[in-house]
């Protein structure tokens, strides 16, 4: 279950000016749902993705993901919190064009010092359930945008993460790759995984698989 409660989030521009992203958000999401958080340019959708993810803290309220009280959590353990349950697909990828698939997707494995074996075991499991297996030695800046998407999603999965959290997924995608993204999430929701998109893409309102779609509109719920 993900909580916010009261949920505040202000960005302080300079002393005399902040902006109110979030102005009390209450939201409950259970073990299991596809949500989806709609709403134009800077209504907050990913304000509250960083939340959830502990990336950001709120001004004020409480933000509770599973056990955690993660609006709490002091830095170095919001970074051990995210690696065990979140895997964030960002809008514009955030992969190394230089490293090779391969390397892009075990990246969030650096910190644990696991063995090559289990490395190798993870990275076999995503490349399979993403197909990009083929492609695992090129360079990411030599894959069509399409394949990049999966390495992204494949390197959101490599620790088995249960809440999976996209923001803006398929804004640089054509309408048969969104369709594909669409088939991805699927796949995820019934290995029963938490699924979390931030998007303005009509493609993905009134979808069967979305269980609630949330409308933000300037900070709130609507
Ligand atoms: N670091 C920051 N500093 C100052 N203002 C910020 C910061 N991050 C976000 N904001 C502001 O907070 C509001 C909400 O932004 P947010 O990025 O959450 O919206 P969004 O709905 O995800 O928009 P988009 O679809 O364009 O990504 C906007 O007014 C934005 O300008």
């Amino acid at each position: 279950m993900i909580s916010l409660i009261n949920v505040v989030k202000k960005y302080e521009v300079n002393e005399n000016e902040s902006v109110v992203a979030l102005d009390n958000i209450n939201l409950e999401i259970k073990e299991g749902q596809v949500v989806v958080l709609r709403g134009s340019s800077g209504s907050g959708k990913s304000t509250i993705l960083s939340l959830i993810a502990a990336l950001s803290k709120p001004t004020s309220g409480e933000v509770l993901v599973g056990g955690d009280r993660v609006s709490k959590l002091p830095d170095n353990f919001a970074s051990d919190f995210r690696r065990h349950f979140i895997g964030f697909v960002f809008q514009k990828y955030n992969l190394i064009p230089t490293l090779s698939v391969e390397e892009n997707i075990i990246l969030p494995l650096v910190p644990m010092n696991l063995s090559e074996s289990e490395i190798k075991a993870k990275l076999q499991r995503v490349l399979r359930m993403f197909n990009i297996e083929h492609k695992a030695s090129q360079l990411v800046k030599n894959l069509s945008g399409g394949e990049q998407q999966r390495v992204a999603i494949a390197r959101a999965n490599i620790n088995n993460p249960k809440i999976i959290l996209a923001d803006e997924p398929t804004a640089n995608l054509d309408k048969k790759l969104s369709l594909s993204f669409i088939e991805i999430v699927k796949e995820l929701k019934n290995e029963g995984k938490t699924i979390i998109i931030a998007t303005h893409d009509p493609l993905f309102f009134g979808l069967d698989i979305v269980d609630v779609e949330i409308e933000i509109y300037q900070g709130k719920i609507i």
